[in-house]
């Protein structure tokens, strides 16, 4: 596929701009890109690294890699590490991780470690994620990082072996898409609120390949924290990833996180990271979020989400017959009726965490929703935190009190319930209100029922016991 714009061209996008100071070589459509990070998680690396000793190869840039381990890590008792009565296969990817990270000298947080954690948190606050770098990990949430202006996108497992073995890897290159939010958010609408809207206007494919830069007031407005939840389901659109230029806010996050001699080298080179005006995007949409209330998914994927005051579609009123079918399939899955109101619908399990969800900031909104409340009767809740530092930070502002106090369990950091690779899953027929990115059948456990939302709302859904429009709390 041809670049949109040739490197040579005046006006590039900050795709190409990223793309273009990468490239190793380039042959036909494809070219060689440098990597600059890479991260490794216990699921997807391990036979990767056995392909590598198969072949007598080296991992090149131990120093630019950077492993850990949080699929199937259990969120209690860490430090009793994994039983291989329990759970062998989780205990033996760790201990392939741990092992391979040595053996190869790849810094590598175990299990227990403070600065532990899912993978996507972790890049970031240990300031290893940085503005124009290229990221991979064999992860597909890995677009998160695209929220500083890198490019960062998932990988599979023989691309984890030729990444480890040569530090780049052959791509082709997108599409650009600029996706321009513009509005203020309304109290207790968020960057989760705005990821789900996009997703429910364009369709689970609707960014397919492209990379899509989010620009617009709304989003200069946001936090890191919300542009890494925006970017965080960039994949869940299609994309290959998700960018946001950096700007103050970017630098300010990064200065409390690198060396000032290092954050003064590169500032000058970050400033230019942006797309120039006039730059070309094949695909661009601009959404309106000033009346926006929360989202909440009503189906089996991201895209069958409506604001909370909305009804869930009905067959009858489906455009074509495959969405009728479509429709019909997650309404019986999810157990809803036809046109019902979302609202008020009953839950059993709240799980606020993840690489969407599971930072500071998002624990912060959430406690804020549940301080002086209670967790439903009805419902088990629990706060998964995205890394140990995020707990460690959350335990000093008194959060992990609020929480528990309300009736949530406060867990160890891990991918948890997001992906229900450890032991913490739904029972069958049982409805969650979840702030991960993925509502696909059996996601949180066999035949479980996930409804993705904010933080705040999940919060209001503990409390309430239902699904609920957080501002009505007030
Ligand atoms: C296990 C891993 C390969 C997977 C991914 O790539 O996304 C997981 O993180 C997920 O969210 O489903
Ligand atoms: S938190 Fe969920 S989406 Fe993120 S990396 Fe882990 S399993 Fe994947």
């Amino acid at each position: 596929m041809a670049s949109s714009s040739s490197p040579a061209s005046p006006s590039r996008t900050l795709y190409d701009k990223l793309w273009d100071s990468h490239i190793v070589a380039e042959d036909g459509q494809e070219s060689i890109l440098y990597i600059d990070l890479h991260m490794l998680h216990e699921v997807t690396s391990p036979q990767a690294f056995s392909r590598l000793a198969e072949t007598k190869r080296a991992v090149r840039r131990p120093d630019l890699t950077l492993a850990m381990a949080d699929h199937c890590v259990p969120t209690t008792g860490q430090d009793r590490g994994i039983s291989a009565v329990d759970d062998p296969l989780s205990r033996a990817q760790l201990e392939a991780l741990n092992a391979n990270a040595v053996a190869a000298g790849i810094e590598h947080y175990s299990i227990g470690d403070l600065r532990n954690g899912i993978v996507h948190v972790v890049g970031p606050e240990q300031g290893r994620t940085l503005p124009g770098m290229t990221i991979v990990c064999g992860d597909s949430h890995t677009s998160t990082h695209g929220a500083f202006g890198a490019l960062a996108f998932g990988i599979g497992t023989s691309e984890i072996e030729h990444v480890l073995a040569t530090q780049s890897l052959r791509q082709t290159k997108s599409r650009n898409m600029r996706v321009y939010f513009s509005g203020r958010l309304g109290v207790h609408v968020s960057a989760k609120d705005l990821a789900l809207r996009l997703i429910s206007e364009i369709g689970v494919d609707g960014a397919t390949n492209h990379v899509i830069e989010y620009c617009g007031p709304t989003v200069d407005a946001l936090s890191m924290e919300g542009r890494m939840t925006l970017c965080n389901m960039s994949i869940e659109a299609g994309a290959r990833a998700g960018l946001v230029a950096p700007d103050e806010t970017t630098f300010e996050y990064l200065a409390a996180r690198i060396s000032p001699q290092k954050w003064h080298a590169e500032r000058a080179g970050w400033e230019a990271l942006h797309s120039d005006p006039g730059a070309h995007f094949e695909t661009e949409i601009e959404i309106d979020v000033s009346d926006m209330r929360p989202m909440v998914s009503w189906g089996i994927n991201p895209a069958q989400s409506i604001s909370i005051d909305a009804h869930v579609p009905s067959p009858q009123g489906a455009r074509s017959d495959k969405d009728r079918l479509m429709i019909q399939r997650a309404l019986d899955y999810m157990g809803l009726e036809p046109g019902q109101q979302i609202q008020g619908t009953p839950i059993d399990q709240v799980f606020i965490g993840s690489c969407t969800n599971g930072r500071i900031e998002d624990l912060r909104a959430a406690a804020a929703i549940v301080r002086g409340r209670k967790v439903a009767a009805s419902v088990s809740a629990m706060v998964v935190p995205g890394s140990g530092l995020v707990r460690q930070q959350a335990e000093e502002e008194g959060l992990d009190r609020l929480f528990r106090e309300a009736g949530f369990d406060w867990r160890q950091p891990g991918c948890s319930m997001c992906a229900a690779m450890n032991s913490d899953r739904l029972r069958p027929g049982e409805r969650c209100a979840s702030t991960s990115n993925r509502n696909f059948e059996n996601r949180q456990g066999p035949n479980g029922r996930t409804h993705l939302m904010s933080p705040a709302m999940a919060a209001a859904a503990a409390v309430t016991g239902t699904i609920t429009d957080v501002g009505a709390l007030y």
